[in-house]
């Protein structure tokens, strides 16, 4: 286990996502707001990294940073080494909200469709490519349902097929689970472990659940809020394939109470030792 004070770096290259030094600053009318202050990362090809911090520590701004959603005030930031703009053209990566943002009117299938319509994939494939993906999240036999005829966990796996739709090496989640229920949370955070082992993408996953980040993560990035900063970076050193048993292991907990620790420290309270 490890919180280095500089977290892991490596060649601009060699990482799925790099940020060095990277700012954020909206500028209001009275005052502005540092979201992101000096923030310096590498991510390497096929981790799974998740974003842990108080509200408004700058998860969301980091993760619309990667998407090209917002630009940055200063600093650099890579994709794959390319820049979040060429990224996103390359398609790079896909992106899960919080809420599922289906289209009500689109089947199941047409909604995992959306983004090869969109890219004007061959019409042969695309279907084919959002048949494998809905049966890589488990919800083959729901082609023809809307939506609405579905159930949140379930939406959701239909947007993260959609996200996948087209193959990018890089998933972007934010808080993909928050809405959902203890249980079905859990469920669906073995299954995206189980999606992560098979596909090998790189995925970056903004959390607020300490047992979820460290059940997932390959490391947890603990973060601060005003201004929002990278307080440390734990190593999730737990063994695959994580189960039942894994959570309720001496060093999960372990490592979750390092995750606490951290977090408490950047809300500025003693740390118990
Ligand atoms: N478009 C914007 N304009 C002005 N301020 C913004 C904007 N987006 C975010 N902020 C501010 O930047 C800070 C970081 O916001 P951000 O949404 O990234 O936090 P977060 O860690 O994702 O929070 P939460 O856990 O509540 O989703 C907050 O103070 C927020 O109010």
């Amino acid at each position: 286990m490890s919180a280095p004070a500089t977290p892991y770096t490596v060649g601009t290259d060699a990482a799925a996502v790099h940020l060095r030094n990277l700012n954020m600053v909206f500028r209001g009318a009275g005052s502005d707001t540092i979201a992101l202050q000096d923030a310096t990362l590498a991510i390497r090809p096929g981790e799974f990294i998740s974003l842990i911090g108080p509200s408004g520590c700058g998860k969301t701004t980091l993760l619309r940073l990667m998407a090209d959603l917002i630009t940055p005030t200063s600093g650099e930031l890579r994709i794959g080494g390319k820049t979040p703009a060429q990224a996103r053209q390359a398609r790079e990566y896909g992106y899960v909200f919080q809420a599922p943002a289906l289209m009500e009117w689109r089947t199941v299938l047409q909604n995992v469709m959306l983004p090869l319509d969109v890219m004007n994939r061959p019409k042969a494939t695309r279907e084919t490519r959002a048949r494998e993906m809905l049966e890589l999240v488990g919800l083959t036999g729901f082609e023809g349902r809307y939506p609405w005829q579905l159930s949140g966990g379930m939406q959701q796996r239909v947007s993260i097929a959609r996200a996948l739709a087209f193959d990018p090496p890089l998933l972007l989640m934010d808080e993909p689970f928050g809405a959902l229920d203890e249980i079905t949370r859990e469920k669906l955070n073995g299954e995206l472990l189980r999606l992560w082992q098979d596909t090998r993408k790189t995925v970056v996953f903004v959390t607020h659940g300490i047992t979820e980040a460290v059940f997932l993560s390959t490391r947890v990035v603990v973060m601060t809020a005003r201004p929002g900063k990278i307080e440390g970076v734990v190593d999730i050193d737990l063994p695959h394939p994580r189960t039942q048993e894994t959570r309720e292991s001496p060093r999960f907990f372990e490592l979750a109470t390092r995750v606490r620790e951290l977090l408490r420290k950047g809300h500025g309270f003693d740390v118990e030792e």
